[in-house]
């Protein structure tokens, strides 16, 4: 198989938040996060709530926080983006990189008809006429599957069910078909049902398109079902990354192998994990002030290195790579380090 050339490539990046007087100090919540994404392949970021999935996902698009301290590299096609101007971003945005967010309302303006807001985004990175913007929106909105689309197209956001405004907000990313898509947690807020119509859309567009996606998601069924490769994060940090099947197939990690065994058997995607994983992820103080793994607090397998020294990733396979003193002591079928209601 040939290999396809890297789209984005992501080094030691560190997003942090002032903290203590005058704001001197940086508490961090990612923290040396690397990753290359190739053209047309699928990346999921997972892991529990506050494990900085979505600021990594924010920084990538140059939608950091204002108070946010970046450090590291992010490359898009070898371009430098971490701390370009907002018109560094000018020529990217709509055309190469797009976003669909949890919540279409926050994206899609109350004030202006749905039409009107794919014909402008179009508009705003081809020279088309009016009449031309308007079919491209009409047959955008068609190919989400929203009935009577050029009825529709003359709706307000507000007149569409969640449903259907996350299909506009698909649309609107895929009209001009960017290069890289990333989507964050882009059906939460939807019933389960419609969840699942929505990601099967989105997976579809994708692949006509080839473009590449960027998941962030914390349900490992749709990462299993839609992803190449996943990466795991606990407390800002890169627990294990590499090929889905080899990731969650044979988890290396003690964290990956929790949030494995907290999968409901059987539930459909979107399901309540069981509380397999005693205690909750550390505050950002108690991630920046521990001297060792973030996840030894909560870990089965952790022992004195685990306290007093950080692990860094070692790669245990081909492209797949683990941080973890304790890998080697990880068993075959590691979620049975954890039982529901709670290990230890
Ligand atoms: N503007 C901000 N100021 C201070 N801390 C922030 C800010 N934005 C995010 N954080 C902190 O950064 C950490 C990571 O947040 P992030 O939103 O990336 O988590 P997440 O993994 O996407 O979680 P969720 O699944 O709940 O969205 C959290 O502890 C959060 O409180």
């Amino acid at each position: 198989m040939t290999q396809r050339p890297t789209l984005l490539s992501v080094t030691d990046l560190r997003v942090g938040f002032p903290d203590g007087p005058k704001g001197r100090e940086t508490l961090h919540a990612v923290r040396d996060v690397s990753f290359d994404l190739a053209e047309g392949e699928v990346l999921a970021l997972v892991g529990e709530s506050g494990a900085g999935k979505s600021l990594t996902a924010r920084v990538l698009l140059g939608m950091a926080p204002p108070a946010a301290r970046t450090s590291g590299s992010v490359r898009f096609r070898g371009r430098e983006l971490l701390g370009a101007s907002r018109s560094g971003y000018a020529g990217l945005w709509g055309r190469h990189v797009a976003f669909v967010p949890q919540d279409a309302l926050s994206v899609l303006s109350p004030v202006h008809t749905v039409g009107d807001q794919l014909a402008a985004a179009v508009r705003s990175v081809r020279r088309t006429g009016r009449a031309e913007a308007r079919a491209a929106a009409v047959a955008a909105l068609d190919r989400v599957g929203i009935a009577d689309a050029a009825r529709r197209a003359g709706a307000y956001p507000h007149e569409f069910s969640g449903g259907m405004r996350q299909r506009a907000v698909i649309a609107m990313a895929m009209i001009n078909e960017p290069d890289l898509v990333v989507a964050d947690e882009p059906t939460t807020a939807l019933d389960p049902d419609v969840q699942e119509q929505v990601l099967g859309l989105l997976a579809s567009l994708r692949e006509t398109t080839g473009a590449a996606l960027l998941l962030v998601t914390h349900d490992l069924d749709v990462v299993a079902r839609h992803a190449d490769r996943v990466l795991v994060l606990y407390a800002g940090e890169t627990a294990e990354h590499g090929p889905v099947e080899r990731v969650l197939g044979r988890p290396r990690a003690p964290y990956t192998a929790g949030l494995l065994a907290s999968l409901p058997p059987g539930e459909p995607t979107g399901s309540r994990l069981l509380p397999v994983i005693n205690g909750s992820p550390p505050t950002l103080r108690e991630a920046s002030s521990s001297p060792g793994c973030a996840f030894a607090p909560r870990c089965p397998l952790a022992a004195d290195p685990c306290r007093t020294r950080r692990p860094t990733p070692s790669e245990v396979d081909a492209g797949h790579l683990v941080s973890c003193h304790r890998l080697t002591d990880v068993p075959d079928v590691p979620t049975c380090l954890f039982q529901p209601g709670g290990n230890g």
